[in-house]
């Protein structure tokens, strides 16, 4: 798969301040990346390096393979890393024409990309006139005008109504579904899972995840049991079986945590059959969340 884009030993300091720290990672082509981390953690940082507004203190990154500048290469990239700003008195289609100029880029696309963004009905709105997710819908169908390979969104949803987000997040996932790869960076778990399929957990600027988002939720989970017999029995049984990394107890009951894919109905046969008869076995996974919540806080 071609890469879009490859981060090596990336870093930044301001003063003392560590903002990004040694950041490795590649952005392939066609999918969404999520780049997830508290506030503070080096997300805007990181897309501002990128993005040559922000000036490296080590490390190297390059577009599309090292084959173009990256002036050349920006071309290419579509971003919205702040606020969007448009002419308050003029209408959608005319900011984006206005836009199309700056670019320099036929102004063909603008009907194309204001319906992508479900603005071609209020085209001849003035900006003013617009609402926080229409101002941001606008910003996102200005940075498509040049039909870039790569679409870069700092907080895409930040401070919108949950329709907005909504709305927001169903346009994302459009425009890859038409084949352009995204980057976006986010605090939100939520947004990351709903939207990407590929996932950088950064905080304090270190990268402590990559991979895909769904991998991030399959880990193999972990078995509550309970047995009103011989509780220690059942833990020495569960030590000795294969697949079983650890086990604690807890509010009387018995947490294993598994290393591979066990089904419920495997190890009740299996301790059934060692004379154990359990009076509670649920299997459960790890949320997104209580995963992320431990990457970010016990490290
Ligand atoms: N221009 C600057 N001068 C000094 N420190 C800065 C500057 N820009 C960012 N920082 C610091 O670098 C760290 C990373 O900030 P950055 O904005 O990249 O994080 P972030 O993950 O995007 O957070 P947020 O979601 O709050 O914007 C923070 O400690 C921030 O205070």
């Amino acid at each position: 798969m071609e890469t879009i884009l490859s981060l090596k030993n990336l870093d930044k300091k301001y003063g003392s301040v560590h903002a990004v720290n040694n950041l490795s990672f590649e952005i392939k082509k066609g999918n969404v990346y999520g780049i997830l981390g508290p506030n503070g953690s080096g997300k805007s940082t990181t897309l501002g390096i990128i993005l040559n507004v922000v000036n490296r203190t080590s490390g190297e990154f390059s577009w599309f393979n090292g084959s173009l500048s990256t002036h050349e290469a920006l071309k290419k990239v579509g971003a919205i890393i702040e606020r969007p700003n448009f002419y308050p008195y003029m209408t959608a289609t005319q900011n984006l024409k206005l836009v199309c100029k700056i670019k320099g880029v036929p102004y063909d696309n603008i009907d194309e990309k204001l319906k992508t963004v479900n603005l071609f009905e209020r085209r001849d709105s003035k900006f003013r006139t617009y609402s926080l997710g229409m101002k941001q819908r606008l910003a996102i169908a200005s940075a498509l005008l040049n039909n870039p390979e790569i679409l870069i969104l700092d907080e895409p949803t930040n401070g919108l109504d949950p329709q907005g987000i909504h709305e927001i997040r169903q346009i994302i996932k459009k425009i890859a579904a038409n084949g352009t790869t995204i980057l976006l960076a986010s605090h939100l778990l939520d947004e990351v899972e709903k939207v990407c399929s590929h996932v950088v957990v950064i905080r304090k600027g270190v990268k402590l995840y990559e991979g895909r988002t769904d991998e991030m939720t399959a880990s193999n989970g972990f078995f509550d049991l309970k047995t009103e017999e011989n509780q220690d029995k059942l833990k020495e049984l569960l030590t000795s079986f294969d697949g079983i990394s650890s086990i604690k107890e807890e509010d009387g009951k018995l947490i294993a945590i598994l290393s591979k894919e066990i089904s419920a109905s495997e190890i009740n046969e299996f301790l059934f059959k060692n004379g154990i008869i359990l009076s509670h076995l649920v299997k459960r996974k790890p949320s997104l969340e209580q995963q992320f919540l431990s990457l970010t806080n016990n490290k």
